[in-house]
């Protein structure tokens, strides 16, 4: 049995599956599964809105086969239009394939031109539509017995360089696809009998493999009786089949440097052979500052103790004299027990968050994440009467949060509100998978600093430098193979893009 799943806590059990969600994206959600025959043997679900939701029992039942494939929709291109909800299905030539995408094409409009230039007709407006398009094409140099996967793969990667984690489910197989900069994280697990998943993960002790499965966090893996094998390098196909995983190919990251498109910076031009061949990998650097869940794994180490060593970082950089540290829960709680734990002053919660309202930041406009914010928080005053309250959160981003709280705060009788943000201000545009695509809407380019600490209502206001964040996620990172280099992406702090970007989309 294979089990194949991006993104990762609702259990849905069917059959022989289980699929395990934490909501990456709150928007639309799909399975799709194959009995491993080819032709007419998919079967799907698809449904918009949070995964308990749109998978009832009846459903479930229908979902039979080897192999599955699921996907969380949180959008960053086309739209919220239900036919963008994924997997994606196409029948090719040699049969139907499935495509889970978690990411966004940074040169999707070019990709766009280029597939209507060859008559293929386009449903959405999705940029994942894309990816199973340009798969469905025959390879350059063309097949001489059934599908060549690895090359139809490769000549997608070489057509767009970031940013993907992909799924793709053909017959009883599962390809496991991440870009040449691993902007977006992939990695496998393996299903195990119970008693062997309480193990410590990457125990060396022979056991049984019953499946393998593919999660964008590794968070899922441990709820499923699944332990943490390894992720997918940056460029590395696998492939997933009855006769076990394997590495297909791996892609080398194209010879291109840093692009700039808001400011100038040295890194334009001008480079030597050598430093444009040394272009590091490009993760994000947001997966460790918010988007992940602190119990996953990358790079080698825990998001949370990444983020607990951003607070510690913040207490170097940022240290005021006060009575309580507290956060905005959740994401920014481990940044504040590190400014506790090195500043000395006690944590105590202040907020309660009311845990039937999900992620704010990630729902798909202003006013749904201005009411998600205003129904989420209630106030512990207990420990914040006449007090003085650093209140540390993992970022800013569009300020929709942080004010309304301080308000909160000083209503219930906070004495003085130091804010503390565990990550740089946040100034330009992803179009690699976070759905930030204007600078407009961005707090930081509307005020300097001051008045953005008068604005939130706070005293004080201090960020976490760009270096000390890349310091706090570097100290711990440890590269994927021996010789493999490590490097992040910081394009919304600094502008400097990993590749350059297509802003026609
Ligand atoms: O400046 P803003 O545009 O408001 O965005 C930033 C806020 O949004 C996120 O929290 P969210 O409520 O999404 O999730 P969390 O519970 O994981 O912290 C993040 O942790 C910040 O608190
Ligand atoms: N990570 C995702 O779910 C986004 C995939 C794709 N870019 C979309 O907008 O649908
Ligand atoms: S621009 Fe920011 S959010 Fe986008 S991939 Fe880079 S670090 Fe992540
Ligand atoms: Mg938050």
């Amino acid at each position: 049995m294979l089990v194949s799943e991006l993104f990762s806590v609702t259990q849905i059990k069917f059959k022989d599956f289980y699929f395990y969600w934490y909501e990456r994206g709150q928007e639309g959600s799909g399975i799709v599964t194959s009995d491993g025959k080819g032709a007419h043997h998919f079967r799907q679900h698809k449904g918009q809105g949070l995964v308990s939701t749109i998978f009832k029992d009846d459903d479930l039942q229908k979902l039979s086969g080897v192999v599955g494939l699921g996907h969380n929709r949180y959008s960053t291109a086309g739209g919220l239009d239900p036919n963008n909800t994924q997997p994606f299905v196409v029948h090719t030539r040699h049969g139907p394939l499935a495509v889970a995408h978690n990411g966004q094409l940074i040169n999707a409009a070019e990709l766009r031109t280029t597939v209507l230039d060859r008559g293929v007709g386009l449903s959405t407006h999705s940029d994942s539509e894309l990816i199973i398009q340009i798969l469905s094409l025959t390879p350059p140099r063309g097949e001489k017995r059934g599908p060549d996967w690895p090359a139809r793969i490769r000549h997608l990667v070489e057509a767009t360089p970031t940013a993907y984690s992909l799924a793709l489910m053909f017959e009883d197989k599962i390809y496991g696809v991440r870009d040449p900069f691993g902007v977006r994280p992939l990695c496998i697990g393996k299903l195990v009998p119970i008693q062997d998943s309480n193990e410590c993960e990457n125990s060396n002790s022979p056991t049984k493999v019953l499946g393998w499965i593919l999660s964008s966090e590794s968070c899922s893996f441990q709820s499923i009786g699944a332990t943490f094998y390894r992720e997918v390098m940056p460029g590395e196909i696998i492939e997933i089949s009855p006769k076990g995983i394997r590495t297909l190919d791996i892609v080398p990251r194209p010879k291109t440097t840093h692009h700039s498109k808001y400011i100038c910076t040295d890194n334009d031009d001008n480079h030597s052979k050598s430093d444009i061949e040394d272009i590091p990998p490009a993760f994000c650097i947001f997966e460790y500052v918010y988007f992940a869940r602190p119990d996953s794994k990358f790079e080698g180490q825990q998001v949370y103790a990444v983020r607990q060593r951003c607070g510690k970082q913040l207490a170097i950089e940022a240290f005021i004299e006060a009575d309580v540290i507290s956060s905005i829960p959740e994401s920014a709680t481990p940044a504040a027990l590190g400014y506790a734990l090195q500043s000395g002053i006690p944590f105590a919660e202040v907020l309660c968050k009311n845990r039937y309202v999900g992620r704010s930041f990630i729902l798909p406009d202003t006013r749904s994440r201005q009411l998600a914010v205003a129904k989420k928080f209630g106030v512990i005053t207990e420990n914040l009467f006449g007090k003085r309250v650093i209140l540390v959160d993992d970022s800013i981003v569009r300020g929709n949060t942080v004010g309304p709280i301080i308000k909160l705060l000083r209503n219930a009788g906070a004495k003085e509100v130091h804010l503390r943000i565990a990550s740089p201000p946040i100034k330009y545009p992803c179009y690699m998978g976070i759905n930030i695509p204007t600078m407009n809407e961005l707090i930081a380019n509307k005020t300097d600093l001051e008045k953005l600490a008068e604005f939130v209502g706070a005293d004080t206001l201090i960020y976490l430098t760009i270096e000390g964040l890349v310091k706090a996620v570097q100290e711990g990172a440890k590269p994927t193979t021996k010789n493999s280099a490590i490097g992040h992406c910081t394009a919304c702090l600094d502008s400097k893009y990993p590749c350059h970007v297509d802003l026609e989309w």
